[in-house]
């Protein structure tokens, strides 16, 4: 066994464990994949500054979510076909997640579904809804994840359409695998991966397969999305899908000021600055780009969450440093459950409050609420004169 020490050692053993075309749908962004590769290559622009002979003792990295107390401000992000990187992989997230006193958020297009997360976990989680055309299987949805006890709704506003992703055409993604030659070639080196999902049932959309009618193939998300998600979604079927649910809301898929205005508008409890990881509008500038003027705007209105390029606890720092609340982590989770399950994102949780503990000690605090931007040395024009 390699000793793990970051994010990208779960990374290189994920992709050795897990089927190519798994990895390949984790780790890739929309066409060129401009914006998922400058999502991470613009955290590097953001420099430290190193403080010393300050004390350093008593640190904390303890904060809160929507009002939720978290062991850190790091919440799991909704990730579609999750039980497909390691069987039960929802699961196996979710109980990490509660291990380590941070949120997990449960997709829409997950494998194991909202019932079978509760069954095997005692904290709430939050669901993350996408607004399909059917209203019957929203309503029903929406009233699963209320029985579930979920403490927030997460709705996603980037994905009424899907960006295309090369690798998923070519590799012919679904789930369950369809047994194509290179499949079975391919699989024939996973036997770890192979073994675990010949014990589990939990191979297809938990969350659809039984609840939704009309339901043509499940297994390609391509053709599913064009069929399913309501392309007509605005702000006043937001408005009306938040007195359906009662209950704390989230507004993901945040990338413009303006939007985060109308989200300040419609009363939603916080918003996660987001592009889906790159995985949507290539040519969109980097999430961390856009989150100061988003900030600026709305930051004394709204709880801003962030996500899209986390990739280590430093990332978290600036991220926090800028005005974030608290941020979501995807790829830098799923690598752990790819490589090594539900101990695989545990670590990844470790390691990210490592160096988050870690560089708030070098950097001369000691306390994760009272990061601001003090810290960061940010270069005069990163947030750049677009126009
Ligand atoms: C493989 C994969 C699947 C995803 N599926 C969903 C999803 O079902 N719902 C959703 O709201 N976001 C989804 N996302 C986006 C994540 O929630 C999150 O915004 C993104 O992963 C953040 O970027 P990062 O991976 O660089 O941390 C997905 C991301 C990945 C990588």
């Amino acid at each position: 066994m390699p000793v793990i020490t970051t994010i990208d050692d779960l990374k290189q053993l994920h992709k050795r464990r897990a089927p190519k075309m798994f990895y390949d749908y984790a780790e890739s962004g929309s066409w060129t994949e401009q914006t998922f590769r400058e999502n991470t290559s613009d955290f590097a622009q953001i420099r430290l500054r190193q403080r010393v002979a300050v004390d350093m003792s008593d640190r904390t990295t303890k904060s809160q979510m929507i009002g939720q107390d978290v062991s850190m401000p790091v919440a799991l992000a909704p990730v579609g076909l999750t039980g497909m990187q390691s069987a039960d992989g929802e699961i196996k997230a979710a109980r990490a997640a509660e291990k380590f006193g941070v949120p997990y958020t449960l997709s829409t297009m997950s494998i194991c579904s909202i019932e079978d997360v509760a069954k095997h976990t005692t904290a709430p989680f939050w669901f993350q809804l996408y607004v399909m055309r059917d209203e019957e299987f929203i309503d029903n949805i929406i009233a699963r994840a209320k029985k579930a006890g979920c403490s927030a709704l997460v709705l996603t506003l980037d994905l009424q359409i899907l960006g295309q992703r090369h690798k998923d055409l070519k590799n012919g993604l679904t789930a369950p695998p369809k047994f194509t030659i290179p499949t079975m070639i391919d699989l024939a080196t996973k036997w770890r991966w192979g073994y675990e999902m010949m014990q589990t049932k939990r191979r297809s959309f938990g969350n659809i397969v039984g609840h939704a009618k009309n339901v043509g193939d499940t297994s390609s998300l391509s053709s599913w999305t064009a069929e399913q998600f309501e392309p007509k979604l605005d702000w006043g079927m937001i408005a009306r899908l938040k007195e359906k649910w009662g209950g704390k809301l989230i507004l993901k898929g945040i990338l413009d000021v303006e939007d985060a205005k109308n989200a300040v508008a419609v009363g939603a409890d916080a918003i996660t600055v987001s592009n889906h990881g790159g995985r949507q509008l290539d040519g969109a500038l980097s999430a961390i780009r856009m989150l100061p003027a988003i900030v600026a705007a709305v930051g004394d209105q709204i709880e801003v969450h962030f996500d899209s390029g986390i990739r280590s606890g430093q990332d978290v720092l600036k991220a926090l440093a800028l005005g974030a609340k608290g941020v979501m982590i995807g790829r830098a989770y799923i690598y752990g459950l790819g490589a090594m399950g539900e101990q695989g994102v545990t670590t990844a949780l470790q390691i990210i409050q490592k160096e988050l503990d870690t560089t708030m000690a070098l950097c001369g605090r000691r306390d994760v609420t009272t990061l601001d931007r003090d810290v960061l040395l940010v270069p005069q024009d990163f947030e750049g004169a677009w126009v």
